[in-house]
């Protein structure tokens, strides 16, 4: 070869090792490699030039793509990158879903304010919070569909083992809802087979419909069509914005022991302002106003924390000189008297009552049938925590 054919075919042959090289670099940061193994796309990428190379990237790119709404139309137009460091996270202790010091100021005093959220690997989590606290703002960063200010998210698992479900999804209305989850399954998961669409929507209860077309279905079954599209994917996260939403009572129970039954195989993070239906399903909560996390952690520990110092006590005979001695109490705040022998005590402290209620049962020589603290509902425990703000 001359002189001159070798400096024309230079720039070629740079290109060529360039796009190699670039293809090597996107390898060795990405978390795991389509269809093959790494190691075999290593030496495929340098070997046949370029079209090993041109090969994985155009894998890759579809198999790294945004998670999509209720997993099942791609996104018209890309979301703008939320500040992301996903990176699996090595433990069993390592939370599915952390987030350091994340702020998206809207200004005013709207946003989301340094939250450092926690949640643990297999929960069912809960978001609560009053009107604009920043519960969908905070869903949205973590989708990846919003950006945040300043702050960083981590994803224990990759982005393609996370699903999304919004509050209201939206579909091609003359697609029928087989070919919805259907087009989800080729989006987000296509070495699964057509058995998983019909799994999907038998689980969500549209087996019946899967015929139909969507354009035709109540808020509710649309509702559900969408956490069918999310959950086609088998994915490992899931994150639910309100998805009881639109649902009737018994739509609701269903899809509440649905979202429980989740628990241990997969992590669940929904927002709601239904306080019940969280504290049904929800074993972590996270409490947000005003765009602070003001508490997270276990349900449980939250009510038990509200618990009020208040008791039902349940006499067999006259309860008066019991309810007369209670009120003579220093600790007792207040000695309500009910029909039917029973008697409503609220105490200045839990250990008060416990000590001092069945020392003067004893003193009177009462016919106890039962004395039960009266428990506390996450209502409660939120309504304490937010100042008497109504979840929303
Ligand atoms: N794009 C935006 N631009 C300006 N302000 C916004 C924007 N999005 C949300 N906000 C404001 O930020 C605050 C938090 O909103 P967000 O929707 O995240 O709260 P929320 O808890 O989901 O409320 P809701 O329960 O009413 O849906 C609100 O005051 C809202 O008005």
């Amino acid at each position: 070869m001359d002189r001159t054919t070798a400096l024309a075919l230079l720039p070629v042959a740079l290109l060529l090792v360039g796009l190699a090289a670039y293809a090597l670099v996107r390898l060795a940061r990405a978390e795991r490699a389509p269809y093959l193994p790494k190691w075999v796309w290593a030496p495929l990428i340098v070997l046949s030039m370029p079209w090993g190379a041109v090969a994985y990237l155009l894998l890759a790119r579809g198999s790294t793509g945004p998670v999509t709404a209720g997993g099942a139309v791609p996104p018209t137009t890309p979301p703008a990158p939320p500040v992301l460091s996903p990176g699996p996270q090595s433990g069993t202790d390592a939370p599915m879903v952390a987030t350091h010091g994340l702020t998206r100021d809207y200004g005013a005093g709207a946003g989301l304010f340094g939250v450092d959220l926690r949640v643990p690997r297999g929960v069912v989590y809960g978001l609560v919070g009053p009107n604009g606290a920043g519960k969908s703002t905070l869903l949205s960063i973590l989708t990846g569909t919003r950006r945040a200010d300043s702050g960083t998210v981590e994803l224990g698992v990759p982005r393609t083992a996370v699903a999304v479900c919004p509050d209201v999804p939206e579909f091609e209305p003359w697609l029928t809802a087989y070919e919805v989850v259907d087009l989800a399954r080729h989006y987000v998961a296509p070495r699964l087979g057509p058995g998983a669409v019909w799994d999907a929507l038998r689980l969500t209860g549209l087996g019946d419909a899967a015929g139909r077309r969507v354009g035709g279905f109540s808020r509710g079954m649309t509702q559900r069509l969408g956490l069918a599209a999310a959950l086609v994917g088998d994915p490992e996260l899931l994150l639910l914005d309100e998805p009881t939403s639109a649902l009737d009572p018994a739509g609701r129970a269903e899809m509440l022991d649905l979202v429980a039954a989740m628990r241990g195989r997969r992590t669940v993070v929904f927002s709601s302002h239904i306080l019940a239906d969280v504290q049904r399903v929800a074993d972590h909560v996270g409490v947000l106003r005003a765009g602070v996390l003001l508490y997270q952690g276990s349900t449980r520990t939250l009510v038990d924390e509200h618990l009020a110092p208040r008791w039902l006590i349940r006499l067999s005979g006259a309860a008066e000189d019991v309810a007369g001695k209670l009120r003579a109490q220093p600790w007792v705040r207040r000695v309500e008297l009910r029909d039917a022998g029973e008697i409503r005590v609220d105490a200045d402290t839990m250990r008060h009552g416990e000590r001092g209620i069945p020392e003067v049962l004893a003193s009177c020589g009462a016919g106890l049938v039962a004395c039960e603290p009266l428990a506390a509902d996450l209502e409660t425990a939120f309504l304490a925590l937010t100042n008497g703000q109504e979840p929303s």
